[in-house]
């Protein structure tokens, strides 16, 4: 746990204005990434979403996810994560980090990020404010798994080829591509602090190839350390 918290040279490309969505070059690190997988890989289950009776299964999510620890590796990506958002979030905001982990066939339909205001109780630190998804392992073989805004225009720069898809039909909307050690980073919120439709959003099927991705949450207030320590309902 002496691990020295070195962040990596990030590279940051807005790709929208509004909703802001910043695509992150190099957000975590290769030794990062080996770490990530190797502790999530024992633990992953079948991922949940928020329901009437409280986090379920869903055919609308079919990838496995898991928490990680927070072990030093882990804080260091925490840190890195707050420090990028400005100087006044604080630590207590964030969600435990969640890993989520498709095969073949498996996704996530179409979603917000953002909550209904039942679970954005002040308890559970209000709305989900910004979205870090980290791309964390993407096999060789991997097709389909990207991430992809339909309500959101792409940029058009040649540059952008690559990390988004540039084929798909421009009516598409947005999508990222999965590329191991990038992060997209997305305000879910209006100025008014209500959830944004257009941030919807949804992690297309992998079509053949493994995916983890990295989920990285902050709330609007501090989480209730009965919430932290339940680790409930924050699980979707
Ligand atoms: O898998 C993806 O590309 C996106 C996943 C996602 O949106 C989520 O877990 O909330
Ligand atoms: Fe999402």
């Amino acid at each position: 746990d002496d691990l020295e918290c070195v962040h990596p040279p990030t590279q940051a490309h807005k790709a929208s204005s509004s909703p802001l969505i910043i695509y992150l070059q190099n957000f975590i690190t290769p030794q990062e990434r080996a770490h990530l997988k190797q502790v999530s890989e024992p633990s992953f289950r079948r991922s949940v979403v928020a329901g009437h009776d409280g986090a379920q299964r869903s055919d609308i999510r079919t990838s496995q996810s898991t928490d990680v620890s927070r072990d030093a590796v882990v804080r260091c990506i925490e840190q890195r994560a707050l420090r990028f958002q400005g100087f006044d979030t604080r630590e207590e905001q964030l969600e435990p980090l969640q890993l989520v982990k498709y095969g073949p066939g498996e996704h996530y339909d179409f979603h917000t990020d953002w909550l209904d205001p039942q679970y954005s109780t002040s308890f559970n630190g209000g709305n989900r404010m910004t979205s870090f998804f980290v791309y964390v392992y993407v096999s060789n073989d991997t097709t389909g798994g990207g991430t992809n805004f339909p309500l959101v225009v792409p940029p058009r720069d040649e540059r952008w080829c690559g990390l988004l898809e540039c084929d798909d039909a421009y009516a598409n909307g947005l999508t990222f591509r999965p590329v191991e050690g990038n992060a997209i980073f997305w305000e879910n919120l209006t100025p008014a602090g209500l959830g944004d439709p257009r941030t919807e959003h949804a992690g297309l099927p992998v079509t053949t190839g493994v995916k983890i991705g990295m989920n990285i949450w902050t709330r609007q207030v501090p989480v209730s350390d009965e919430v932290r320590r339940q680790d409930m309902p924050l699980d979707f």
